[in-house]
């Protein structure tokens, strides 16, 4: 049994159909991206996740559990948080208080939040930013900052949406390390991204959409080579540049 279980998952806005037909699995333990051009039905998946949409069609199952059907604060009770595209800190709360706001749903006792919120600092490298106003923060920080909190509520399983959008080289770099290692703490990914370089090395398995349909679900290796994928979404300068840069001996 894998950790998240997407079976037949359609979802319609009217006419339109953002999610079709789609299933794939999300081992325990591993990172899953999800890619494919805007528009392929990549939030609206997420959103299907958490409990945010009730799919026209299909089921969800989380951890054995039928979830297709549950509110999201009934999802994120079992285990999902996820963190938004655009970033939401609490602006007027320190870095600490709005990390403590995650921590206390999982935790109503203060010292055991507070005990995981210092450890959610740790991990996401915003130590030293702890007593800092959210609202004044770069957008790496602030992004880190999404993570922690959602990390705060004690997840199984984390939903990252664009966790490195907007991001320069050294704070994506930062972001990456952060996931690695949320990987090594036992918490399973699914991320959606549009920067190629973050989430090929770091994913195990790589799911492609196109206009709502999954059109690959492979390696990040076997992806970035399989034909469909690079004309729908990744084009083929890409495709050379990961092989030009495998043979120099970097990452896939
Ligand atoms: N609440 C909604 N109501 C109506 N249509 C929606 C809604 N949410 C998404 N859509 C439509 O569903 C389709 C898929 O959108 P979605 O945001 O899931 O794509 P995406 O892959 O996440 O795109 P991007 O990479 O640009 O974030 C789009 O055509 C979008 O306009």
């Amino acid at each position: 049994m894998s950790l998240l279980e997407v079976r037949n998952l359609t979802m319609k806005f009217g006419s339109l159909v953002a999610n079709s037909d789609v299933s794939f699995d999300v081992d325990q333990g591993t990172i899953v991206g999800l890619i494919g051009p805007n528009g392929a039905g990549k939030t609206t998946l997420f959103n299907c996740v958490a409990g945010l949409y009730r799919p026209s069609g299909g089921t969800i199952a989380f951890d054995g559990q039928d979830i297709t059907k549950l509110p999201s604060y009934k999802v994120a009770r079992l285990g999902v948080a996820r963190t938004f595209q655009v970033v939401r800190p609490l602006k007027e709360m320190t870095v600490l208080e709005n990390i403590l706001v995650g921590a206390y749903l999982r935790h109503p006792q203060p010292e055991k939040a507070l005990e995981t919120a210092q450890r959610c600092l740790e991990i996401c490298f915003l130590q030293e930013l702890r007593d800092r106003l959210a609202g004044d923060m770069t957008i790496g920080n602030k992004k880190r900052l999404e993570v922690a909190r959602a990390l705060a509520t004690g997840p199984k399983l984390l939903l990252l949406d664009e966790a490195v959008a907007g991001l320069t080289s050294t704070e994506v770099k930062e972001m990456v390390e952060v996931i690695l290692r949320l990987k090594a703490e036992g918490i399973t990914i699914l991320m959606v991204e549009h920067i190629m370089e973050a989430i090929m090395p770091i994913s195990d398995k790589i799911v492609v959409l196109r206009s709502g349909v999954k059109i690959a679900e492979d390696t990040p290796r076997a992806v970035v080579q399989d034909p469909e994928v690079i004309k729908a979404y990744l084009g083929e300068k890409f495709s050379r540049r990961l092989a030009e840069k495998r043979e120099a001996g970097g990452h896939e």
